[in-house]
Order: structure tokens, then C-alpha cells, then sequence
């Protein structure tokens, strides 16, 4: 297929609104990336400045070596001839048209032959799993089969770029699970470039070859799911990403440890007021400590037990300071409990931004 490279791009609506700000990302042929970001960030607009159906106010995209948009040079490839497949949040399929003619419609727009049109319906629809579907109307569907038709669509025209803008939006909590599953081994088969926008990170996670991370028109990070786990630029990042979210603390840095006044964090840092990172999964409640190097924290309380799934998350609380931790023991609300940390993977932050551990 082709790499998709966007160069400071920028998008600002009047009078005033930035969109995006200087927005740099280079996507593999091949690539999955997944846009994550919350309400009002950029997604959109970005993915519509790829598809043509908004004009950056700067920058540059390329498909390949070719520019589809070059604002400096005048450049903007009218969205028909980019040879981009979409599917939208809704799906937009046309009610009163069968699935055959749904897919068939980009097809017939650019007046491919009929017979050429039934070939290549029929083929996307084996793919997609769906032949059986291609004489009924949308509303004889379920919404997992409206999305399949909605892809087979997107996919028929064989496009370069495959952009996806919320697609899973409209399907149950089951459905999506299916959903993304289907659309990763879908996009593994075809190894066409794609890009899918979502605010859910569970999306993201299950779907991105890299991520990324953007909030208020600006790129916050891009990598994969586990460099950006492991390694969150800010602490909007670590925060954003990660399930159950991550404990972030104010505290002083005293050289040998954290200080948060009522709890000391065992990890070197640098004087001054910090932020501490420590995702409920680094620090735990238990009897003994479960892998050698981890360091025990003074005793909490336990104020509330919640689940992850089936694992007990508790929020424990010490004077002052509160977190959520694993409960590897089974815990009692109001008890004191043990409590440990893994603390090679506390991660610091001063003034938001993250401190990398080579740097202390
Ligand atoms: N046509 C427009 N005119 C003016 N402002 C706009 C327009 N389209 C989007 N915006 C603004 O640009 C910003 C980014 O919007 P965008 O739709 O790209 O965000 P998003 O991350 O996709 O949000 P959501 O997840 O809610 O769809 C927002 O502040 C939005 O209000």
C-alpha cells in the first residue's frame, strides 16, 4: 500500500480555534495507528485533513513521495483522487439501497463496469464474511453486520488508506470486542496503512501497531502501547492511558526518596516539587513481597475494594494520601493492610513532564 507522512501540520478554524498544532507523524506502509485523544482534541479534524474534506492551514501530508496537500506550494488533492476508504462513526449506509449497492456505490461512481463491479462486491463480501447479507436493506441488519458493510464499502475501491473515525461507537460492549478483533485481523490480512480514531484506550490498546496520544490539537506522544505504558511522556499521558488509571501524587523531592508528608516513596530523586506516578498494578497489598526488589511501603488503610475484572482493586489510604492497589489478599474495608511497591517502575514527573530515571 503507501506511508502516509504528515509534516507541522496545523488546522485552525475561525476565528480562532487550533485544532491541531504543528503535527508530526510518519506511518508505515502497512501500519495500524490509532489516534487516541479525549473529547475536542483533533482526532477528527486530522483524519479529515488525511481524507481531503478539511484544508490544513499548514503543513504538509504525503502519500508515499506524492503530496496530497502542501499548503505552501498550493497542493490539495481533491478527496475523490486520493484513493482513501472510510468509515464513519455512524456508517452512513443508504437506507433505501441493498448491501450489493451500498458496497457497489463508490464503484459505480467512478463508472466501473458492472461485471468488474460484481467481482470485486462479491470478493469483499467473502472477505468481510457478509455475502449472505448482499440482497437485504440496513435496517435488516445487526449493527455488527451495518459496521462489516460499512468496511466492505471503504475497502471495495481498494484504497491506500483505510481511516476509521470512531467506527466501533454504535456496538454493545460485546459487539466491540468482536468488532475489534475482526477489524485487526482484517487490517493484518489486507497490510493496508490504516488509521482509526477513537477516544476509548481499550480500542486503542487492542488495536494500534503504535498510538497516538493527542489533546488539544497537540501530539502528547506516539508509540506503542507498551513504550507509552512503560514510559508516558507527561502526566496527561499517563493518566489518559492506562486501565485502572494510574495514582498520581504531589510530593518533595528529598535525593533517597518522595516525600508526600504523611508517606515516603523509596526512589532516588531530584530535590524539589515533584509528581509521582504508580500504577495500580506496581503497588500491592499481600503479605510479603512477590518479586525480589520490592520495597514495603508504611501501612494503609483500606477505604473501598473495587474489581478490575475479577482482581480486587482496593483504595487504601494512609494520613493523607490515597492510591488503588492490587489486593493479592483478600481485603476487608476499614482493615490496615501491608502494602508493597515495585519501585523500578515508579515513574516521576516534574512540572508534568516526565524525568526520565537516566536523568536523576
Ligand atoms: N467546523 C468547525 N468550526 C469551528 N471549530 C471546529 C470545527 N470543527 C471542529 N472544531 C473545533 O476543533 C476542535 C477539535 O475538534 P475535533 O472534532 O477534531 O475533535 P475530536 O477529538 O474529534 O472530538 P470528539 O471526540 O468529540 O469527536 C474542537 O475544539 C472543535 O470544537
Amino acid at each position: 500500500m503507501v506511508a502516509v507522512t504528515v509534516e507541522k501540520l496545523e488546522k485552525v478554524f475561525p476565528p480562532n480555534v487550533y485544532a491541531l498544532k504543528d503535527v508530526n507523524v510518519s506511518i508505515k506502509d502497512g501500519e495500524f495507528l490509532v489516534v487516541l485523544g479525549p473529547s475536542g482534541s483533533g482526532k477528527t479534524t486530522f483524519i479529515r485533513c488525511i481524507a481531503g474534506l478539511e484544508t490544513p492551514t499548514r503543513g504538509r501530508i504525503l502519500f508515499g513521495d506524492v503530496p496530497i496537500v502542501d499548503v505552501e506550494k498550493g497542493v490539495n488533492v481533491p478527496p475523490a483522487k486520493r484513493n482513501v476508504g472510510m468509515v464513519f462513526q455512524n456508517w452512513a449506509l443508504y437506507p433505501h439501497m441493498k448491501v450489493f449497492d451500498n458496497i457497489a456505490f463508490p464503484l459505480k461512481i467512478k463508472k466501473v463496469p458492472k461485471e468488474e463491479i460484481k467481482k470485486r462486491v462479491k470478493e469483499v463480501a467473502e472477505a468481510l464474511g457478509i455475502s449472505e447479507l448482499l440482497d437485504r436493506y440496513p435496517r435488516q441488519l445487526s449493527g455488527g453486520q451495518q459496521q462489516r458493510v460499512a468496511i466492505a464499502r471503504a475497502l471495495v475501491k481498494e484504497p491506500q488508506v483505510l481511516l476509521m473515525d470512531e467506527p466501533f461507537s454504535n456496538l454493545d460492549a460485546r459487539l466491540r470486542i468482536s468488532a475489534r478483533e475482526f477489524v485487526k485481523s482484517l487490517q493484518r490480512k489486507l497490510k493496508v496503512t490504516t488509521i482509526l480514531v477513537t477516544h476509548d484506550q481499550h480500542d486503542a490498546y487492542a488495536l494500534a501497531d503504535r498510538l497516538m496520544i493527542i489533546n488539544n490539537g497537540v501530539v502528547q506522544q506516539i508509540g506503542t502501547a507498551d513504550e507509552i505504558l512503560n514510559n508516558p511522556a507527561n502526566v496527561f499521558v499517563a493518566q489518559f492511558f492506562g486501565d485502572p488509571p494510574i495514582n498520581i501524587l504531589e510530593g518533595e523531592g528529598r535525593g533517597d526518596y518522595v516525600d508526600l508528608g504523611d508517606l515516603k516513596i523509596p526512589v532516588k530523586a531530584p530535590p524539589g516539587r515533584l509528581q509521582v506516578g504508580i500504577r495500580p498494578t506496581d503497588v500491592y497489598i499481600a503479605e510479603r513481597p512477590m518479586a525480589p526488589g520490592d520495597v514495603e511501603l508504611q501501612p494503609a488503610r483500606v477505604v473501598l475494594v473495587e474489581y478490575l475484572g475479577f482482581t480486587p482493586v482496593a483504595v487504601i489510604k494512609w494520613e493523607k494520601s490515597e492510591m488503588r492497589a492490587i489486593a493479592y489478599d483478600k481485603v476487608k474495608e476499614g482493615s490496615i493492610v501491608k502494602v508493597f511497591l515495585r519501585k523500578d517502575n515508579v515513574k516521576l514527573f516534574k512540572d508534568s513532564i516526565r524525568i526520565s530515571n537516566i536523568e536523576i
